[in-house]
Parts: C-alpha cells; structure tokens; sequence
C-alpha cells in the first residue's frame, strides 16, 4: 500500500491510443510522445523483442526464420496477447526514459462494442506491462473529444474514426453515445483491396507495406481532377520472379470501391438510427471524419455528396484519439463519467 502510495507520486498520467495500425501515447503535461506503427518482432526460441514500431513495421515480411514480426493487432483487438504485451512494454519502456514513469495511470482507447473478453486483455496486457491503474474510454468518443466537438452540450455531434482495422460511427450529446457502430472495415481491407487488384488484373503478388504506400500515394474515394499514377513492384505470380508495373487513380480506385461503400453505408446506417433531434443538429454542424482514413482522398467529399451533408476532415486525423484521451486525462473530473470501467 505504502510502496503503491510512493510509486503514485512519481507516476505520471498517459494515454493511449492501441490501434490496429498505429500505437500513440500521450503523456500529461508534455503531449504526443510517441507514435509508431503497432508492430512487433521477437525471437522465435525465447520470446525476446528485437525491435518495435516503425523498425519491427519494416521487417514485416523480410525477416529471417529465426524472428518473429507480427502485428499483434487485428480489427482494433488483441490478436495476439503474448505480442501485444511485449509490445506495450517495449513502447513504455521508450517513452519511460524521457518521461520518468513510474507505474503510470493509464487510459486506453478502445474500439465501441468490443467484448468483455477484450477489454480484458487490454487491460492484463496494460498491467502486465507496468501500468498502475488502467481505464478505457471508446476511440469515437476520444475521438470527438480530440476533434473539439461540443461533446458536453445537449446537441448531436457525429464523428466518424476511420482506422485500420475498424471503421467507428459515433453520435454523441452530453458526454454519452447516442449511436455508435463499429465496422471491422477500414484501412487493412483496403490495403486488401490493392493486393487483390494486383493479384487479379496484373498476377503479380505484392506486399503489404507496398499495397498501403499505393493506397496512400494514388488512392482516392472520387474521381480526381488530375490522374495519378505510380511504379509497383512485386513479384509475378506465374515466374515468381519481381517485377514492375505502373498503376492509375483509377483501377485503386475500383479496387477500393468495396471498402470505400462499406464505410458510407455504416455512415446512412446512422443517420437512419439517430433520433430526429440530434440527426438535425448533425445535419447542421456537419460531421467530422477522424482516424487515417479520413486521409483517402476524396472521401470527404464522396460522403458529403451521398449523404447531402457538410464533411470536415479533424484537423490531424492520425493523433484525435490519442489527443482526446489526454484531454480526458487531463481533465479527469469533468470525463470521468465518459471512462467505460
Ligand atoms: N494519407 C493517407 N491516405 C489514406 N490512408 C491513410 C493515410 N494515412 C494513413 N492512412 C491509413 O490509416 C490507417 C491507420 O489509421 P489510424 O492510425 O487512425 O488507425 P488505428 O487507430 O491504428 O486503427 P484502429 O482504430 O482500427 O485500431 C492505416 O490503414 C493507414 O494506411
């Protein structure tokens, strides 16, 4: 008791944004700290971590028999436990330094609708890696927070978080959701999409981290006033040997026309479900996309036109979640109440 009280005074407070693609933390009083893809490499033999982030993102499908590269996470849960915890460890331990953390308060963002089962395992894989005491609040209300929607007054605001694995649809008013949704379709299915494009139209396999860089570079939700177009290697299909081949704005965006409705449709879904009250007061104020997705070019626009509304994209949509957590953090009297557990 004594120790736990001693340790608190030195803790810090730091929240986290656990995504399927991107790990941020934020720490109190200092901001974003760290913000790294969610990958992992170990040992195959002893489990030992050989390196995370960015560096583990990039020995994904690269890496010799002996290491294991992986991302533990898949559609905003925990794949993998044992990962996921050498993960968080690995990137408290980074930050721990610059930062003098000891046991930290932590708050988690989650995906809406996750299971009693996976909350559990956030939270095991948060104290296993050292944290004190440990809450989760849903990324879509992080997200609006982070967004500076009028979360607290009595008026519907509507965030739509676009991540990797998970596509979440939110209204909120007075600090509780009055709709919300969450669609196991994001950006992963999209970088899906693009490797199937390849695979389909060109036999040619590509990877992962290639697919993303297309959907990235030349992806887009509507037509675009100007083509783009890029070089794309992989390796064909029939010979196995690598080759190159120019891809257009238009075949991605066939290809990611799938995902890209599946999104929309999760966005009608929830003008349909809200109440008349609050659906008036979103059409009003217009929506927010959050999350990298939102990054897709032209979706704003594609959204706007289907649903006749007003679109704006949070003014840094990668760090929303991260950022409304430590708002909420910060200010842990006034959202408390907002916290799941
Ligand atoms: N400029 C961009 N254009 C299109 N997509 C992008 C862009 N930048 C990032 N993305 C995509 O955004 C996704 C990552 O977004 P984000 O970090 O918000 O997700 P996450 O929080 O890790 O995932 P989840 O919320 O599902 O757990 C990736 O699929 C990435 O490819």
């Amino acid at each position: 008791m004594v120790l736990n009280k001693l340790l608190g005074l030195f803790g810090k407070d730091l929240a986290m944004d656990l995504g399927t693609a991107n790990t941020l933390i934020f720490i109190k009083g200092k901001g974003v700290v760290l913000n790294e893809p969610s990958a992992v490499a170990v040992q195959r033999q002893n489990g030992k971590p050989v390196a995370v982030g960015k560096e583990a993102k990039e020995y994904l499908g690269r890496t010799n028999p002996s290491i294991l590269a992986s991302r533990p996470l898949k559609d905003g849960v925990i794949a993998d436990f044992d990962l996921t915890r050498v993960m968080i460890r690995q990137f408290i331990t980074k930050v721990r330094t610059s930062a003098r953390l000891v046991k930290p308060r932590m708050l988690i963002g989650v995906p809406t609708g996750v299971t009693q089962v996976e909350k559990r395992a956030v939270i095991e894989s948060a104290e296993q890696a050292g944290a004190r005491e440990i809450f989760l609040i849903e990324e879509p209300m992080a997200a609006a927070i982070g967004a500076g929607l009028p979360i607290d007054k009595p008026q519907g605001s509507m965030v739509v978080d676009i991540g990797g694995g998970t596509t979440e649809v939110a209204v909120i008013s007075m600090f509780a959701t009055a709709y919300s949704e969450s669609v196991r379709v994001a950006g992963d299915e999209a970088n899906e999409a693009v490797m199937r494009l390849a695979q389909k139209k060109y036999q040619m396999l590509i990877g992962e981290n290639t697919a993303e860089m297309v959907k990235i570079r030349i992806g887009s939700a509507a037509p675009l006033d100007q083509p783009l177009s890029m070089e794309v290697s992989g390796k064909d299909l029939v010979q196995g040997i690598p080759r190159t081949v120019t891809m257009n704005d238009e075949e991605v965006r066939e290809a990611l026309a799938e995902p890209v409705e599946v999104i929309v449709e999760s966005v009608r879904r929830a003008f349909e479900k809200t109440p008349p009250e609050l659906a008036s007061d979103v059409a009003e104020q217009g929506l927010v996309l959050a999350g990298g997705g939102a990054l897709i070019r032209g979706l704003d626009r594609r959204i706007s036109e289907e649903l006749n509304m007003r679109v704006r994209i949070a003014e840094d949509p990668l760090t929303s979640v991260v950022m409304g957590a430590g708002i909420a953090l910060q200010n842990i009297k006034e959202y408390r109440r907002v916290f799941l557990n």
